[in-house]
């Protein structure tokens, strides 16, 4: 069963094309490379280097390497930039992955997994949030991935494509052997960036928002291991190679961490101390996003393996710490 992995050059897909390598599963990348490097590709996977929306290139893809499933994680993904440009969401992430559903019922792949988000909620919901919570997203972004749900929904009863749409909580951390990481050196994700700062790659973080009517007055989200992602996408697709029904399901651990303690985390794992500037609320910041993971576990059988905090740090740290010594070789 040939994987087509979109988004497989960017930080996510890299770590799922690896997952699946390790299980010597055959796999092609599908890539534009808009935020991804061809570096993140191992060695020995196909990759082919154009847009998830490029409808006669996808077609081609399926036919030349038999692709059985695709595993969608290309589009655009920093929730404030969805705010100034919400067409430009709207087009990567709704329109062009309307063509990429299209391509796969066209070429007979009855099989997808997309990368849908803790962003499709609304706010207000009460903690940890189920499948079920209403639907009512505050960024643009978070509406672009919704909408891909919904054609998802409608194309599985038209065409009897089977699905599983992954919402993702807050993804950090790197492969625990230093293979990939978070490589995008304008990332904007907290604990990349407090990573950074720790590096002394940064000078400073920025807290964005102190009077959220959380605990602490600062965001609260569930951090998972960018690896036991992965594992829950493997664990997706032999679920509906077995005939699973398609299915939505959360990713997250279920437990909440605040901006604040995250970046005590990045201090007291990297023993660095760096400037934190309190700053404005951001664009499209919801106050606190926390799964109710019991879905993907009870379905897909999914058990995490690094759901702890200091750990998902630690990783991400050696990683910077990697692309820093990189750099300086370079
Ligand atoms: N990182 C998170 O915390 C998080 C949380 C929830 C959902 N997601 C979703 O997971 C997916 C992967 O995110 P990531 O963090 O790995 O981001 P990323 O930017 O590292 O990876 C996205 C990849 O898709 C590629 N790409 C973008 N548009 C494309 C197009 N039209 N055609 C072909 N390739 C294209 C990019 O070059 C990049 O390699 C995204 O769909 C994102 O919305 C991420
Ligand atoms: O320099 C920074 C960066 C972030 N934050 C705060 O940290 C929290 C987390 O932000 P970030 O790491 O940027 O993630 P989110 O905006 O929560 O979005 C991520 O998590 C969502 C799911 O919850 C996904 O859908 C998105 O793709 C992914 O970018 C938010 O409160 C931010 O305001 C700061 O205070 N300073």
């Amino acid at each position: 069963m040939t994987v087509l992995v979109t988004g497989g050059a960017g930080y996510i897909g890299s770590h799922m094309t690896l997952a699946l390598v390790d299980l010597g599963r055959p796999v092609v990348v599908l890539d534009d490379l808009s935020t991804g490097f061809r570096s993140a590709i191992p060695d020995g996977v196909p990759f082919v280097e154009g847009c998830v929306g490029d409808e006669e290139l996808v077609g081609r893809v399926i036919a030349e390497h038999g692709v059985e499933a695709i595993v969608h994680f290309a589009g655009s993904i920093v929730v404030p930039d969805s705010v100034t440009d919400p067409l430009g969401y709207y087009l990567n992430n709704t329109v062009r992955s309307r063509a990429l559903i299209a391509s796969a019922v066209a070429g007979g792949v009855k099989r997808f997994v997309f990368s849908s988000t803790a962003a499709v909620y609304g706010e207000g919901s009460s903690e940890p949030l189920t499948e079920t919570a209403p639907l009512d997203p505050v960024s643009p972004y978070g509406a672009s991935k919704l909408m891909t749900e919904r054609m998802l929904a409608d194309a599985s009863r038209a065409y009897g494509l089977a699905y599983a749409a992954l919402r993702y909580f807050n993804v950090a951390g790197a492969d625990p052997e230093g293979r990939a990481g978070q490589s995008s050196a304008r990332a904007t994700h907290l604990i990349k960036v407090a990573s950074q700062a720790a590096a002394g790659l940064r000078d400073k973080l920025q807290m964005f928002g102190e009077d959220y009517p959380t605990p602490d007055g600062t965001c609260v989200r569930d951090y998972i291991h960018v690896t036991d992602l992965a594992k829950a996408h493997v664990l997706a697709l032999d679920y509906l190679a077995a005939g699973g029904a398609s299915l939505v399901a959360n990713c997250g651990y279920g437990r909440g961490a605040s901006v604040r303690e995250v970046i005590s985390s990045v201090k007291r794992v990297s023993g660095a101390d760096f400037l934190v500037e309190p700053a404005p609320r951001r664009d499209g910041d919801p106050a606190s996003l926390v799964a109710d993971p019991s879905k993907a576990r009870s379905t897909l059988g999914w058990t995490p393996d690094h759901d702890d905090l200091d750990e998902i740090v630690g990783h991400a740290l050696a990683w910077e710490r990697r692309l820093a010594e990189r750099g300086a070789a370079a």
